[in-house]
């Protein structure tokens, strides 16, 4: 598994490789054909990137050929902003593992579902509109079956007006006993469904999905596993919608990167109606996973509160900026 990362690596470092190639020639041609004075010129030629490409293949080359070409280069400008656009990124071309953002829609009282497992809809429409985009800026978005068996849901990517978007996430099924139903809305909906069940079901499998055998794991597929596969199939970045034991499950393991949650003004009550986060979680407050980064927004009446359970994108920016790779003069050299 190894060599096949490292060689996936390579064709994609070949292909990020040529296009840094061409963007520095183009920025080189442009700077030399445009600037007409000396002084304009040392104006103009400064080149200014967000952060270095975390993947060992391709790190610094545009950089060193633009001050071959007596550009100043600048890396670090935005750098938070450059690496959370690329997060997704960042994470799978280091671990194979894609980058896993765990958000939920909850009421003021902490509640995912009315206690029938009704949820439509708890965020406003800014809440669900911004959701679409999250949608849209992953590779693949998972849910529990218990969420397709109570909502029946597309989970596909639509713009204001309710149209899907050309480009669909793949729809992800955790399913142990292939219980999807054949009728599920999503089997039918734009882009591809993937239903993972565990090794030990023989069962029937769905028209309209692929189904992928997994081992088992506690509550049902093996979290690890799954991710590692879709790791496997290019997938940087996964969306999880729920419900409470699939996300619950996926924090019991230490696989959540960040964190996307929309607080409505709304109070649902009731001991059996489900919050966020089920599984087995902490016995002590020291345990608590406390978020970093933390950035709230607000959307008409909800807040949305976005954090990150760890530091991926600040030790991708400290890795190969100061350090991978070898050349201390790229940090800042403004002058
Ligand atoms: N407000 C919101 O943002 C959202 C609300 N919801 C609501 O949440 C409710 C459903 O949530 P919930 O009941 O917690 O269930 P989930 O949707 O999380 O589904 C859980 C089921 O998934 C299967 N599963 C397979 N592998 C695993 C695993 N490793 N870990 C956990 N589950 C696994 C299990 O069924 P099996 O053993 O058969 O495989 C398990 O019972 C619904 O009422 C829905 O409306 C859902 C999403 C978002
Ligand atoms: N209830 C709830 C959400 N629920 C999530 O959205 C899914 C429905 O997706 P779709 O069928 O594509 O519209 C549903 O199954 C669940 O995963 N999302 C939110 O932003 N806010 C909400 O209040």
């Amino acid at each position: 598994m190894q060599r096949r990362r490292r060689c996936r690596w390579r064709a994609r470092g070949r292909n990020l490789q040529r296009s840094t190639r061409r963007l520095s020639r183009a920025i080189i041609t442009a700077g030399l054909l445009h600037a007409r004075s000396l002084l304009l010129r040392r104006a103009l030629l400064k080149c200014v990137s967000r952060c270095a490409i975390p993947n060992p293949n391709v790190a610094g080359g545009g950089v060193a050929r633009l001050e071959e070409a007596g550009i100043r280069t600048h890396i670090g400008e935005c750098a938070q902003e450059g690496q959370r656009l690329i997060e997704g990124f960042a994470k799978h071309s280091r671990t194979g593992m894609p980058f896993v953002t765990a958000k939920y829609a909850m009421s003021l009282d902490g509640k995912i579902a009315a206690r029938s497992g009704d949820s439509k809809w708890i965020s406003g429409e800014e809440s669900r509109l911004f959701a679409h985009l999250l949608r849209a800026q992953s590779d693949a978005i998972m849910v529990g079956i218990n969420t397709v068996l109570a909502d029946d849901p597309m989970l596909t990517a639509r713009d204001a007006e309710g149209n899907a978007n050309e480009r669909q996430p793949l729809r992800v099924v955790l399913d142990s006993h292939g219980r999807m139903p054949h009728d599920a809305q999503m089997l039918n909906a734009p882009g591809d469904t993937l239903v993972a069940v565990t090794d030990d079901f023989n069962g029937g499998i769905c028209d309209g999905a692929e189904t992928v055998r997994m081992p088992t794991g506690r509550g049902g597929v093996d979290l690890r596993a799954l991710l590692a596969a879709l790791g496997e199939r290019d997938i940087t970045s996964v969306l999880v919608e729920g419900g409470g034991a699939t996300i619950g499950a996926l924090f019991d393991l230490n696989l959540v990167d960040k964190v996307v949650a929309f607080v409505a003004p709304v109070i649902i009550g009731g001991n059996e109606a489900i919050s966020p986060v089920g599984g087995i979680g902490i016995a002590k407050m020291e345990e608590a996973l406390r978020l970093r980064d933390v950035d709230v927004r607000r959307f008409g009446g909800d807040v949305a509160i976005i954090g990150y359970a760890r530091g991926y994108t600040w030790e991708y920016a400290r890795e190969y900026t100061d350090g991978d790779t070898g050349r201390e003069g790229d940090v800042h050299r403004d002058s």
